[in-house]
């Protein structure tokens, strides 16, 4: 169960120049406090500086100014406690499904039966039973993003960060990956950071929306998303689903006008 509260406090982050050109600031300060067991969804036109956002917490990238911690303990790198999940297929090529699923469990050095236990866990919790020695290239988009989360959630993450996890899904498989995800979230409860382009996923899964501003990116908006748990897909044609829709949308086309001039 997450218990450490994520604590962003004035961050920012610029990119050097490149050539003639000037610096990108990418993110201006921005503050953000997610408490444990939430599920927060970030909307943005493109550039507005998600994944930056995304890969700070992530301690992939370091901020130009500003802090983050968890509860008191600053975040300076990568750590155990936050899992990552990006869009584009990245599991390692030269390992099976179960391998990659072990991963972070073989290098925690975690003894070899509970390595197996765990990978059988998540091997049916995503569905990928009779997978389990197949090599990426040999699964679809969808199983692949299956994979991805089954080796972030294998590591028992307080913090899962999504940046786009389901961006390169069609339709139909992207629904019940969202479906997938949300059953998992419901049981675990653990705090997800959710990064995405789709305004439907975010309000299905998240309970709350933040809008981020254009280039240089801030939080300009935030929506507490008041329909209850457990969430079944129906809720996506109902009324309070178009109304919170309308709001987001109205928000985010502004800022995606100003984006591109
Ligand atoms: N390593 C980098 N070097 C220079 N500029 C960068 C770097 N990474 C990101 N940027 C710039 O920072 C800005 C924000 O990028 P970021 O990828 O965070 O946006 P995003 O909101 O995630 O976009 P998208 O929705 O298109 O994925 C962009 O202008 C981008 O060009």
């Amino acid at each position: 169960m997450s218990r450490q509260t994520l604590h962003i406090h004035g961050v920012t982050r610029s990119f050097p120049a490149q050539g003639k050109g000037a610096p990108t600031l990418a993110l201006r300060p921005t503050d953000l406090t997610v408490a444990p067991g939430e599920f927060v969804a970030i909307l943005g036109p493109s550039g507005c500086g998600k994944s930056t956002l995304l890969r700070i917490v992530a301690g992939l990238d370091t901020p130009s100014g500003g802090t983050l911690a968890l509860d008191a303990t600053p975040i300076r790198g990568p750590g155990a406690e936050r899992g990552m999940v990006f869009q584009s297929y990245t599991l390692f090529p030269w390992l099976t499904v179960a391998e990659n699923i072990a991963y972070g469990l073989r290098e925690r050095g975690l003894p070899r039966a509970e390595q197996r236990a765990i990978v059988a866990r998540f091997i049916a919790r995503t569905g990928l039973a009779g997978f389990e020695d197949h090599w990426p290239k040999q699964l679809s988009g969808g199983m692949q993003q299956r994979c991805a989360l089954a080796r972030a959630l294998a590591n028992d993450p307080e913090i899962l960060l999504l940046d786009e996890p389901f961006g390169a899904l069609d339709h139909q498989t992207r629904e019940l990956m969202q479906e997938l995800l949300l059953e998992i979230w419901q049981a675990d409860r653990k705090t997800v950071l959710f990064v995405t382009h789709d305004i439907d996923e975010a309000i299905f899964l998240a309970s709350r929306v933040l809008v981020m501003s254009a280039r240089p990116g801030g939080i300009k908006s935030e929506v507490v998303v008041p329909l209850p748990y457990p969430r079944e897909w129906t809720v996506k044609t109902t009324v309070e689903f178009a109304a919170l829709k309308a709001r987001l949308m109205g928000d985010i086309r502004e800022e995606v006008r100003k984006s591109i001039g």
